[in-house]
Formats: C-alpha cells, structure tokens, sequence
C-alpha cells in the first residue's frame, strides 16, 4: 500500500514488557475506511499492538502515524485522549452504574446539552437501540451491550477505531448477523478500523483484509482469498486452515513432480528447474473420481451435508481431500487430481 494513501503507518516498531521484546520490527499501514483483521496465535503479540496504537503502551523503536501525524516514537507519546482513536475491548468497559444513553454521552465532552442529546439519540437510532435508551448495562443482552460500546465510540467520530476480540462474548447464533451489521455501520460512518480476533472465520467475514502476526511482525497481509490460497509461508498456510504437502521437484516453469505425478500450475512457479519444495495442496484443491483402476484409496469420511471430507491413500502418501462426491464409501479406488490452480511451492 502506497503510504501517500495511509490512514495509519507503522513502521518498524518494537514493544517490549519489563525487557522481553513482544513486538519486533513491525510495519503495517492501514487505508482509509479499511477494515483489517488482526489475526495470530495466542500471545503473539495482538493486544500489544491494539494498546502500542491506542497510546496505552510506550513504544521502544519505530513510529506510529495517524494521517501523518506523528503518535509515538520511543521519545514522544500522545496521550490516549489526544489521539483520536476509539477502543472497544472484549469487556466493553461499559459503566454499569449509567444507562444506555449515559453511556454514550460519556465522551461527548465540550458540546452543548442539545448537541449531545442529537448525537445520542442519531447514535441509539445507528445502532438500533432506539427504545432502550434509559435501560442499565445490566438490562442488556450481549449484543445489546456491544451495540452501546459501537455507539459509544463512534459518538466521537473516532479517526480510527480498535476492537479487541468484539464478537468473542456473542452468542454464535447471532455472531453473523451482528457481525455483519456492525460491519454496515462502520461502512456508512466511513471508519477505518482494526479489530483482533482468534477466529479465521471472523477475520474473513469481517475484515477487508488480514494482517497474521508471527514472532513480533507481520508474516503476510492481504485479502483473505489472496493468504488462503497464495501464503507466502507455511506459517501463514497453515495458521489458515488445512492443507496437504507434498515433496515436490521443480520440472519445468509451469510443472512439478510429485507422489501423484506430475502436476501443472496455472501461473509460473518462480523456482527453476531441480528445485525441491513442499506443494501446498488445500483439500477442495484436489478432486477424487470413483476409478477401480485409481492409484488412491478411502480410508476414512466424515460427511458434511454438501461435500465429504475423505482421508484418501495413495501408496504411503496420506491426503485430506473436501469432495463434493458425497456417495464415496471406505475402500472404495479413487482417481485423485489436483485441480487447475496457481500452484504455490515451499
Ligand atoms: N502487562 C504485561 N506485562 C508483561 N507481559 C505481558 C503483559 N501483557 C502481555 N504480556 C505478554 O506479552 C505477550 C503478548 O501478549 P498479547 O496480549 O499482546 O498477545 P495476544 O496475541 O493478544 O494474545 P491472545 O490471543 O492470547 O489474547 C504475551 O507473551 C504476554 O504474556
């Protein structure tokens, strides 16, 4: 991303706790109205950074730009209160003792008792609340409560808003739907935010793209489909989601040899020929034919309404495949491909 576009830069910066370096050398920026996931294994470093850009934590090396102003170096910190930037944490830090409205007036400091009024009744409208204003915290059902933490950082009109796991505390049944309701209002109020989550499936229904943390930096930003199916390390492939690898060699540009033959990529391989790699195979990227004459065998299946996932053996070689050939039984000889994709090579 061009840095003449960025809403927020970071560059180069490390964090540490009493002397253990928790973030280290990390870059990210973040465009206008983006929405980007944050997304790494327990620890790695999520929260660190959501407190590094919020100015709840001093910074040890690098920089933090909010629309080219400078928020921390090692050397200088703007208070949290002088940023400009929303937090929501997983609690929601709501105050029990206010209600719903309260609540939301909270930040609206320096503005007439008309002017808060509007704003908290257009923000109660925002985030559907509209007969709940006098109701306490306690009142409220979960999603209820993270619609007045929503409301209650917008009603400033935040340059950036950060999210700290904000669906983790929501019953599944309507996680999706808050999820994507939450996302239509940041829309239409133009936010940019980061949010951090555990979950894969959030990151991809929420985020307009993801940033996977690994060892204090970021591994890959990108798209969702773009780190799915492109990684740019088995880091980054595996923390998203299950795939088959198999010792590969180079043969030519577009080809590799592999344990199922040889196999053709769409795009150009970028290794030369004799190269020895991994293949990273996703279980839908391979597709499985009945075929009595078939190199694969099933060996186990677990049924999924409209696909299978199969344990599928061909010789010593044992691969997950996700087939939408439902029928398949134990036993059963299977001709197994790889579908025609970009291959991507370790
Ligand atoms: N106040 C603190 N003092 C010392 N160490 C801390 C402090 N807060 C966090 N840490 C350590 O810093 C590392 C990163 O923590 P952080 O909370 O940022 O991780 P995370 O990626 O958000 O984890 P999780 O996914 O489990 O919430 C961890 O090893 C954690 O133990």
């Amino acid at each position: 991303m061009s840095t003449a576009t960025s809403k927020l830069r970071i560059q180069d910066l490390s964090c540490q706790y009493q002397g253990k370096t928790i973030l280290d050398g990390l870059d990210l920026a973040l465009a206008e109205n983006e929405i980007l996931a944050l997304l790494g294994p327990s620890g790695c470093g999520k929260t660190t950074l959501l407190r590094a850009i919020a100015g709840l934590l001093p910074i040890h090396q690098g920089d933090i730009e909010l629309e080219g102003q400078s928020l921390s170096t090692p050397d200088n910190l703007v208070p949290t209160e002088h940023r400009g930037v929303g937090v929501i944490f997983q609690d929601y830090a709501l105050f029990p003792h206010l209600t719903v409205a309260e609540n939301i007036a909270f930040g609206l400091k320096g503005r007439t008792k008309a002017e808060v009024q509007a704003r908290v009744a257009e923000m109660i409208a925002l985030v559907k609340l509209d007969d709940l204003g006098d109701r306490y915290i306690h009142q409220l059902s979960g999603g209820q409560q993270q619609r007045v933490a929503i409301a209650r950082a917008l009603a400033y009109q935040p340059r950036l808003l950060l999210l700290d796991e904000p669906f983790s505390n929501i019953d599944s049944q309507v996680r999706g739907e808050l999820m994507a309701e939450i996302r239509q209002i940041l829309r239409s109020q133009g936010v940019s935010a980061i949010f951090v989550t555990h979950s894969k499936e959030e990151a991809f229904a929420f985020a307009d793209r993801l940033a996977i943390l690994h060892e204090g930096r970021v591994a890959q930003s990108g798209p969702a489909e773009q780190l799915y199916y492109q990684p740019s390390s088995r880091f980054v492939a595996d923390f998203l989601g299950g795939g088959n690898y198999l010792d590969a060699t180079v043969a030519t540009a577009h080809e590799v040899h592999t344990p199922l033959g040889a196999i053709q990529s769409a795009s150009p391989l970028g290794y030369p020929p004799q190269h020895q790699g991994t293949l990273l195979l996703r279980p839908q990227q391979l597709a499985l034919e009945p075929d009595n004459e078939g190199s694969g065998v099933v060996v186990a299946r677990t049924f999924a309404g409209t696909y299978c996932d199969y344990q599928v053996e061909v010789g010593p070689v044992a691969l997950a495949v996700r087939s939408g050939h439902i029928g398949l039984e134990l036993g059963q000889r299977v001709a197994v491909a790889a579908m025609p994709h970009a291959l991507v090579l370790f």
